[in-house]
């Protein structure tokens, strides 16, 4: 079932809030059960996430998208407190390109950080910009055994968050991988 759309899909009117996705879904039993089973609620807005919007937020301006115009960047937080950013640099040959969370996760990585604690990636337009398939399994690379939350921003703040189990279940990761 569709949410309802509204003037202020993609404005966050609380902030970094859940937008419409959730709040109108959380009035439905299904829903309701979803989110409590894989998403976290931050309602009316949770202010831990100020830095990370604001760090991806400006990273999303130097975005390299000359062929999709879809600017999108990514702010990772690790357990020491940093915050690492990127953005999706595309190429004329389009397999080419790589996703704003490959470039945050290469900065964290840069850094010699190796966990994820959670997650923020920032787009425009109506849908949610979770991260693509690859990228899940990128994330759940440095999960650290845990299962970090995954934030979805727009311009006007953080839309949704998921943890990376919902987004990718019965993952295969170095855990499974023989000594
Ligand atoms: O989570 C996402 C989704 C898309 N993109 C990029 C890839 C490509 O450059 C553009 C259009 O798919 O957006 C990301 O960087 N992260
Ligand atoms: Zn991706």
């Amino acid at each position: 079932m569709a949410a309802p759309r509204s003037p202020a899909w993609n404005k966050a009117p609380f902030g970094n809030s859940y937008d419409a996705v959730a709040r109108y879904s959380c009035s439905l039993p299904h829903f309701c059960d979803w989110i409590r089973r894989g998403t976290l609620q931050n309602f009316p807005r949770d202010p831990t996430l100020d830095e990370l919007f604001e760090a991806a937020s400006a990273a999303r301006q130097n975005a390299y998208a000359p062929y999709s115009r879809f600017k999108v960047a990514a702010s990772i937080r690790t357990p020491s407190g940093s915050i690492y950013c990127g953005v999706n640099v595309e190429s004329a040959s389009f397999p080419v390109g790589t996703c704003a969370e490959a470039g945050a996760i290469a900065a964290m990585a840069l850094a010699g950080e190796r966990v994820i604690a959670e997650i923020l990636i920032v787009g425009d337009g109506d849908a949610l910009v979770t991260p693509c398939g690859a990228c899940r399994q990128r994330i759940f690379e440095f999960a650290g055994g845990g299962d970090p939350r995954v934030h979805v921003a727009g311009p006007g703040g953080v839309r949704t968050s998921f943890s990376l189990r919902l987004l990718l279940p019965h993952a295969f990761g170095p855990n499974l991988m023989p000594p």
